[in-house]
């Protein structure tokens, strides 16, 4: 049997921080081009595309005979139920239907897993180095450099959430994955993420993210960066309030793919996160075989330098909610599983104003991560790649130097974190972290040392 083609391209530059996002252009009938690739533009809207004309039928979705042979699929994202304002599925026209695949079985792959479970709380302010890269000589694809940090909850209840971190040095060829059990948000730190999705293609590079819905199956190369799997809700974009009907992450900024489809044979191996375990199915045929789809349940991809930051222009540090991206709300108005929060480059203007942020003990766990630069609240060692998490209720904020500085810095209009790209994932949920995020050798035990030496300055008036 003929071999399915290598689908992703190996990014030339992989390690590079100086990568620019490239440009966005029009390309007619309402897509845009990056990159080579078109995507549709938008979110959460009703799309339709067909790769062959006429793929596509009219009127309905599921004809008894589909056009060019083709079986129809509903992929549901939500409840059929769920009221039409949050009703999610797309219709999949495919060469074959997903179901036609050999038995899963379950596979040990490295250090994607569940084990928050196995252990204890720990409310220490906790830091980490840029995680692990590939050992020299070894080749890690997509699926096998992936490793759970932390996380809450259960895919089987439908509630919580996993962070994962991934490091990846080899295409995934001839295989593909899904997760059966959350919504994936990826954060590429290094390299760009060329994605083969059912849906189409992506390139999704530093400085931009992507959302990968549950069951939608993509084939990566290589990379590094941060993931926030949610367990039973799906992202959408925060309500604006007296903000207006603009600003933050303008819909029309979301792109997502048109269909795309190879038709070949040969072995594929599938893989499917489901309840917290890997599991994997041959086939004999490429998944990417979706010639057309409808529907407004598919992955997309947001270029965060297009987020519009809105701030005080007069005084006092604003909570970091104004720069939330994507929120996955919980049944509680207002409280998120998680909110995908930057800290982008922007002008701060406030006067009379300590401007980094504040001191805090937060009701929400918040896990960070750096795409590029530095952050503003932290001098030095949390560098790209890292990550820290001050958990819920744990006291933390600017380290030592930052607050010396930021005290009697004089206050200009400045441009501050320029060419940075720090982020928050932002929880309601306790996380606990796994036995790998302690193991991995980027744990920096003494991190409780950067607020040592913030002295006392209370001078009360003399009696
Ligand atoms: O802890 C952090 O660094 C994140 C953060 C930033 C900010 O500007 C205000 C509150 C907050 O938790
Ligand atoms: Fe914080």
């Amino acid at each position: 049997m003929a071999q399915p083609t290598k689908k992703a391209k190996v990014a030339g530059n992989v390690f590079n921080h100086d990568e620019k996002t490239p440009a966005v252009k029009q390309a007619g009938n309402g897509l845009v081009e990056q990159d080579g690739l078109k995507y549709f533009t938008g979110f959460g809207n009703e799309f339709s595309s067909e790769a062959i004309e006429g793929a596509l039928p009219i009127g309905q979705n599921t004809p008894q005979q589909c056009a060019y042979g083709l079986y129809a699929e509903q992929l549901s994202g939500t409840a059929f139920t769920r009221p039409r304002s949050h009703n999610q599925r797309s219709w999949l026209y495919r060469i074959r239907p997903a179901v036609v695949h050999d038995a899963f079985k379950k596979v040990d792959v490295n250090n994607i897993n569940q084990k928050w479970g196995e252990c204890e709380g720990d409310p220490n302010q906790m830091r980490w180095s840029p995680f692990p890269l590939p050992k020299d000589g070894e080749r890690v694809n997509f699926v096998q450099g992936l490793a759970t940090v932390a996380g809450a909850g259960d895919p089987c209840m439908r509630s919580g959430m996993a962070i994962h971190v991934y490091a990846c040095n080899a295409n995934m060829d001839n295989c593909c994955f899904y997760s059966s059990d959350g919504d994936m948000l990826i954060v590429p730190q290094l390299g760009t993420l060329h994605i083969t999705t059912e849906f189409g293609e992506m390139n999704v590079c530093n400085n931009e993210i992507c959302v990968i819905q549950v069951c939608v199956c993509v084939c990566v190369c290589v990379c590094v960066g941060y993931i926030s799997e949610i367990f039973g809700s799906h992202f959408q974009l925060p309500d604006l309030g007296p903000i207006g009907a603009n600003g933050l992450a303008n819909p029309r900024d979301f792109l997502t793919p048109i269909a795309k489809y190879e038709d070949v044979d040969g072995d594929f191996t599938v893989y499917n996160k489901y309840q917290g375990q890997m599991f994997s199915a041959k086939q004999d045929h490429s998944p990417f075989d979706v010639v057309a789809w409808h529907g407004n349940y598919a992955p997309y991809k947001y270029d965060l330098a297009k987020f519009a930051v809105v701030n005080s222009v007069s005084f006092d540090h604003m909570d970091p909610s104004i720069f939330t991206v994507l929120t996955a709300p919980t049944p509680t108005p207002g409280l998120a599983l998680i909110d995908f929060v930057i800290f982008p480059p922007r002008w701060s203007v406030h006067e009379h104003t300590f401007r980094p942020p504040y001191y805090h003990r937060n009701c929400m766990a918040e896990f960070m991560g750096l795409i590029r630069g530095h952050y503003e609240a932290k001098a030095e060692g949390f560098a790209p790649g890292g990550a820290t998490l001050h958990s819920m209720m744990t006291p933390h904020g600017p380290d030592r130097q930052c607050f010396e500085s930021a005290s009697s810095a004089e206050l200009k209009p400045e441009v501050i974190a320029k060419g940075t790209q720090a982020f928050m994932f932002e929880t309601s949920l306790g996380l606990k972290t796994t036995p790998w995020a302690a193991t991995c050798g980027a744990r920096q035990e003494d991190y409780h040392a950067v607020w040592r030496g913030l002295d006392k300055h209370f001078k009360p008036p003399s009696k």
